[in-house]
């Protein structure tokens, strides 16, 4: 059923594992990971961004979450992700979301601090949860390319925690959105996480996360892709991770590469075929297969 964002943050953190939090824009994503989740007995976080929501509409992709909510038997979140204003929390708690991310990290910190108070002001009296960030992650942040990297400062952290009352902190610990996460090799700073985890107790999120498995790019530049270079996060790393305090794990491009190799072999292989279902549901099935491995890579499966 659909629940708070809370209840998914306190038992991850109280139990130490974390919480697969999969992006969506449509319904073949949503009901992939729903079904994988199903599948695996784990709970998850939807979630949508401000991009999403312009790309299919709020009503569409919540409207979705709720006409479903009582359909499947393990726990989930609605979740805005990266939500860069008030008026996009006050959109989203209108639609009924149980979790939001304000992420006001590339703003000072005396800003984020107020906006992500008043953020939590409004949302805990509603039992909604709460992300924000610390940090910058490289690569797209705020829609402004290859923004400088700012890691995480843990003394800020828990200044930050206790000021803001929030339920869940991003770190931002070296990682990045996307494909192309790093310049040499993937390098996720665990001390500095460990002394954010020390410091705050806080439920912690890892953001750019995507494993980008060699797999998928292969078959995408087999099929007339070309990503020269892809590179993500080692699942050892992000078993570490976990071990070190993450409870909720971000995943968007994992899911968007097993989609979109499915669907460039199929529209290569399958010349006659203009039933758009024929290429869309092997593409799902993908989908969830890749939902499947992160939720079991996150220690999540049978915590439902
Ligand atoms: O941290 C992550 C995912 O990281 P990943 O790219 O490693 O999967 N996310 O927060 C997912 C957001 C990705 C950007 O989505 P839009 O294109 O809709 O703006
Ligand atoms: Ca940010
Ligand atoms: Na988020
Ligand atoms: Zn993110």
């Amino acid at each position: 059923p659909l629940v708070s964002g809370k209840l998914l943050f306190e038992r991850a953190n109280e139990f130490g594992f974390a919480v697969g939090a999969f992006n969506f824009n449509n319904m073949e994503f949503l009901k992939a990971i729903l079904e994988a989740a199903q599948e695996e007995e784990a709970p998850v976080f939807l979630q949508t961004t401000e991009s999403a929501i312009g790309y299919a509409g709020i009503e569409f992709l919540a409207g979705m979450v709720h006409a479903v909510k009582d359909s499947y038997k393990v726990p989930f979140a609605l979740h805005l992700d990266h939500g860069r204003s008030v008026e996009s929390v006050l959109l989203a708690i209108r639609y009924g979301y149980t979790s939001v991310m304000i992420d006001y990290s590339d703003k000072p910190y005396k800003e984020n601090l107020e906006v992500t108070r008043k953020v939590v002001s409004l949302c805990s009296p509603l039992g909604i949860s709460v992300e924000a960030e610390l940090g910058r992650l490289v690569g797209r942040e705020d829609e402004v390319e290859s923004v400088e990297e700012v890691l995480v400062d843990p003394e800020q952290a828990k200044e930050f925690a206790l000021g803001t009352g929030i339920d869940a902190l991003a770190p931002a610990i070296g990682t990045a959105h996307g494909a192309f996460k790093f310049k040499g090799e993937p390098r996720l700073d665990f001390e500095r996480l460990r002394r954010v985890k020390e410091r705050t107790n806080l439920p912690l999120v890892l953001h750019g996360a995507s494993g980008v498995y060699y797999e998928y790019v292969n078959e995408i530049n087999m099929y007339g892709g070309e990503l020269k270079g892809a590179r993500g996060v080692p699942d050892d790393d992000v078993r570490r991770a976990i071990e070190l305090g993450i409870n909720k794990v971000n995943t968007d491009t994992d899911l968007r590469l097993a989609f979109i190799s499915t669907l460039r072999r199929m529209m290569s292989e399958e010349r006659r075929n203009v039933d758009p279902r024929k290429f869309l549901k092997p593409a799902m099935e993908e989908v969830k297969e890749v939902v499947k491995r992160r939720i079991r890579l996150y220690g999540s499966s049978g915590k439902a």
